[in-house]
Parts: structure tokens; sequence; C-alpha cells
């Protein structure tokens, strides 16, 4: 069972380690939640390389070693070597910091949900790790609906409330 929550990430200090797409995808999330984001890696995306050209991300152009933890409050283990991985996850747990993993869904301390953003509710989607593939499709739908007039996401909603399951009912 998980915890679900929405972190206030302003100015918190968080270490991406790698520098492919799946770190592209975490530190573009990061970046719009306003925290201070290290990446350590030998290279970076095109978009990376931007971002940390104009100073919105800082990088460390190489590979990672255990002090790049210092100072960092979450570490994102994103590289495509599970050894490395591996290791980024014993030394934050080690030293007390939250880790996120993104080829091993058991050691991550908390996981990654797709979010709806509509202007005044995000709603956020999680298999809770066990097909990610389906948490994307979700959304997709869900965004669809939602632009469609939300016909079909009331109309369930209505559904859950006429078992017992809506508010009001609990
Ligand atoms: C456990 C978790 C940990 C975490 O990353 O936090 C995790 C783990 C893994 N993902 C894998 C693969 C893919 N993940 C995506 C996409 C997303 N993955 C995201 C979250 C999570 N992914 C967490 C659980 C989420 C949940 O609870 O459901 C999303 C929601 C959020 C985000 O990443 O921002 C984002 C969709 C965002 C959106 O568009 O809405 C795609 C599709 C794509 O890239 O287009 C693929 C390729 C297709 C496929 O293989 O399914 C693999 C296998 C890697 C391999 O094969 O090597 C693992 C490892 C494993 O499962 O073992
Ligand atoms: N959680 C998720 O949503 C997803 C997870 N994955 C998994 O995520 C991992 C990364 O995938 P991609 O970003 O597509 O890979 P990628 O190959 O695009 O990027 C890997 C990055 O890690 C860096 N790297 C390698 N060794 C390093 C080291 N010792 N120190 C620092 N950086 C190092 C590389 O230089 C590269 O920048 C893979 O293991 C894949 O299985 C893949 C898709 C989605």
């Amino acid at each position: 069972m998980y915890f679900a929550a929405f972190l206030n990430l302003q100015n918190k200090t968080c270490l991406v380690v790698g520098g492919g797409k799946v770190a592209e995808r975490r530190i573009g999330k990061l970046v719009r939640a306003g925290a201070k984001v290290t990446v350590v890696s030998p290279d970076l995306t095109a978009t990376l390389a931007e971002w940390a050209e104009q100073g919105v991300i800082v990088h460390r152009d190489r590979q990672y070693q255990a002090a790049d933890l210092a100072g960092a409050q979450l570490v994102f283990a994103a590289t495509n070597v599970r050894e490395v991985n591996d290791r980024v996850t014993d030394d934050a747990k080690r030293q007390g910091v939250w880790v996120n993993v993104a080829d091993n869904p058991d050691a991550c301390d908390f996981i990654v949900p797709s979010v709806v953003e509509q202007p005044s509710v995000h709603i956020a989607i999680s298999t809770l790790g066990a097909s990610p593939s389906t948490t994307k499709a979700l959304r997709e739908a869900l965004e669809a609906d939602l632009a469609d007039g939300g016909r079909r996401f009331y109309e369930q909603l209505e559904h859950l409330r006429g078992k017992g399951l809506g508010a009001g009912n609990e």
C-alpha cells in the first residue's frame, strides 16, 4: 500500500543520476515544481544540455559518485546501468535520502504517477508500479474524455456513487 501525496519541492535540492530520456522526463517535472536540480551524467539529451547551458539545472559532467548525494533531499536513479542504479539506491538509503529507481519498482521509496492537469484540479494516476504503460494509457484516455466534456468520466463517477462508492456515501 502506498501513501499518495503532492510534494512541495519549491527550492528543494533534487539529484538525478543519468542524463537520458527518463531523466529528462523527471527533470522537466521537477523544474516545473520549482526544485533545484543537479544532474550527474557523462552525457545529456539535447534538451537537458540546453537547460544546463541556460542555468536552469546544474550539470556534473561525469559518472556518479557517492559524494553527489550531499545536500540532496530526493534522488532519482535513472541510468541505463542496473549496477549504477543499485549503487545510487544503496547509498541513498544509507544516508536517509528518498530514492526513485527507474528500473526497479520494488526499490523505490516513492513512485512517479501520471498526472492529468486541469486548471484547478490535478488527477494523479498510478498502477502502483504494476504497469506504467497502463498508467499512461489511462491518463491519455482521461485527458481525451475531459477535453471532450468529460461525459464518460462523470458517468463513471455517477455509476460509482450508485454503488455506494462515491462522495457522501462513505
Ligand atoms: C514503477 C515506476 C517507477 C518510477 O519511474 O517512478 C516505473 C517503472 C518502469 N517504467 C518502465 C517503462 C515505461 N514507463 C513509461 C512511462 C511512465 N512511467 C511512469 C512511472 C513509473 N514507471 C513508475 C510506476 C507508475 C505506476 O504506478 O503505474 C510514468 C507514469 C511517470 C513518469 O515516468 O513520469 C510515465 C508515464 C507518464 C505519462 O505519459 O503519463 C513508459 C512509456 C513511455 O516512456 O512512453 C515505459 C515504456 C513502456 C513499458 O515498458 O511499459 C519500466 C520498464 C523499463 C525497461 O523495460 O527497462 C519500469 C521498471 C519496471 O517496471 O520494472
Ligand atoms: N521509470 C520509467 O518511467 C522508465 C524507466 N526505464 C528504465 O530507465 C533507465 C534509463 O532509461 P533511458 O533514460 O531511456 O536510458 P538512456 O540510455 O537514454 O540514458 C541513460 C543515461 O544514464 C547515463 N549513465 C550511465 N552510466 C552512468 C553513471 N555511472 N553515472 C551517471 N550517469 C550514467 C548515460 O550517460 C545516459 O545519459 C533504463 O534502465 C530503463 O530500463 C525506461 C523507460 C521508462
